[in-house]
């Protein structure tokens, strides 16, 4: 299995091209199931997660082309072939959840294996099942698979969500394009990937108002077209590589970045003596004198501090002055990056949901274990930051989220290789 070696080398500086995000692209790769016509997304990131998405597409009779340039990504769903989405490609990606809602509207069912938790959460999916049932879909669950059912189509209704739920707002806002009358969504989540998949959905002809409040209207159409869509920025690409310069050192240029993906976590920053800027290719980033404050962080939806960005928060606050306080509300056991930095030498205290970080003058390199996606990243964050070498290991997990990441941090001047075994 690869590792990456990180080795301290002092401030960064230069500029990191962000790419497309992959949260978005993988909600988005799924409407292609609504239409029969070609769906092609631009700026789509390089990533394991969106070549496992390609292959469960595959599997229902889309064609997906390859990466061409690296960045586009052209699909079609003329012939549906396969209504089944099997555990032995669903198990490997949660996302997989997202072919439910747009098999169901277009085909009138669907049967799709139950993701199941991973590492940071029980990842339950009950409110996508409820979304869809106040749709006219019946749900059954049989031998770890939903057999969804609308065999009269799907028709509009109210979806009242208790509490904000990303998946099942996709799912449910794809499925309402094609039922028939008005749904209403309430409790919906705003996440620009909410955004970016409405767009997207309007470009195919879909009648959606409201996105991005909590409050979402469908007017159900016949069928949608095709179309060509740009995926949105990825923020917790663009948020990682912020904390760069603020935990080494140094300024860089994220090329590509904007203030309103991220206000809640640069409030934070800004909170930290951190300053961030606007620049006409995106933002500039540099810590306003040598050490940062701790502050404390509560992660929540939209418009709030993301989930995703936590565990590198918790990088930072590490070597910050100060003891800060993580609250992660989000997922229940998103804190296994806790012990592997404090084999670095950070001082960690985890209780339930919350981490208590008393910061330190210098984190030391050790090897570490990268538990998931976001984990790992912060693991390579701390590794520049600290004394010496650090090497994480599983770094496959890297592969999901972040696309040449040790050729983005050398090109600012970290020192980082990956070790092929
Ligand atoms: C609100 C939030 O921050 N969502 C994050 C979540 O999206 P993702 O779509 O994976 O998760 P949800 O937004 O659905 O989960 C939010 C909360 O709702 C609960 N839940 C969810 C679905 C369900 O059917 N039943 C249920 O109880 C979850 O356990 C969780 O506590 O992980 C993604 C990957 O890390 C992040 O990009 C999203 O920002
Ligand atoms: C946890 C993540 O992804 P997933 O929901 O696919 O597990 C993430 O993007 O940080």
């Amino acid at each position: 299995m690869d590792s990456i070696l990180v080795t301290g080398n002092g401030p960064v500086s230069g500029q990191i091209p962000i790419a497309g995000a992959k949260n978005a692209c993988l909600t988005l790769m799924p409407a292609t199931l609504l239409s029969d016509e070609p769906l092609t997304l631009t700026n789509a990131p390089r990533l394991s997660d969106i070549r496992t998405m390609s292959t469960l597409l595959q599997s229902l009779g889309a064609e997906v082309s390859a990466l061409q340039d690296g960045k586009v990504l052209a699909m079609s769903s003329h012939d549906l072939n396969n209504l089944r989405a099997d555990y032995d490609i669903v198990r490997k990606m949660r996302a997989s959840i997202l072919v439910l809602g747009p098999l169901l509207a277009r085909a009138g069912e669907a049967v799709v294996s139950l993701p199941g938790g991973c590492a940071i959460g029980a990842r339950p999916v009950d409110l996508h099942l409820r979304a869809l049932e106040a749709l006219g879909a019946e749900m059954d669950l049989r031998d770890g698979y939903v057999h969804a059912k609308a065999p009269s189509g799907l028709k509009g209704g109210v979806i009242e969500f208790p509490l904000v739920s990303v998946g099942a707002t996709e799912n449910a806002l794809m499925a309402a394009t094609l039922a028939k009358g008005t749904t209403v969504i309430r409790n919906a989540a705003r996440e620009p990937e909410i955004v970016d998949l409405a767009e997207c959905l309007r470009k195919m002809g879909a009648r959606i108002e409201g996105d991005g409040t909590s409050e979402i209207t469908v007017e159900g159409v016949d069928r949608l077209h095709g179309a060509t869509h740009q995926v949105v920025t990825d923020r917790i690409e663009l948020g990682t590589y912020m904390l760069a310069p603020v935990i080494c050192g140094g300024e860089v240029e994220l090329i590509g970045g904007r203030m309103n993906l991220l206000k809640a976590f640069i409030e934070k920053l800004d909170e930290a003596g951190v300053e961030v800027s606007e620049t006409e290719a995106g933002l500039k980033v540099r810590p306003r004198n040598g050490r940062v404050s701790a502050v404390d962080v509560v992660t929540e939806p939209f418009p709030g501090f993301p989930t995703d960005l936590q565990a590198q928060m918790m990088a930072l606050m590490c070597t910050a002055e100060g003891t800060s306080v993580l609250e992660e509300k989000i997922f229940e056991n998103r804190f296994m990056h806790a012990p592997e930095l404090m084999r670095m030498g950070a001082q960690i205290d985890v209780h339930g949901g919350t981490a208590k970080v008393t910061g330190v003058e210098q984190l030391r390199g050790a090897p570490v274990m990268a538990t998931d996606l976001r984990a790992s990243v912060s693991l390579i964050l701390a590794g520049m930051a600290a004394e010496g070498e650090t090497r994480v290991n599983r770094v496959y997990h890297l592969d999901r989220g972040y696309e040449n990441v040790v050729e983005k941090l050398s090109a600012v001047g970290a020192k980082i290789e990956r070790i092929r075994d």
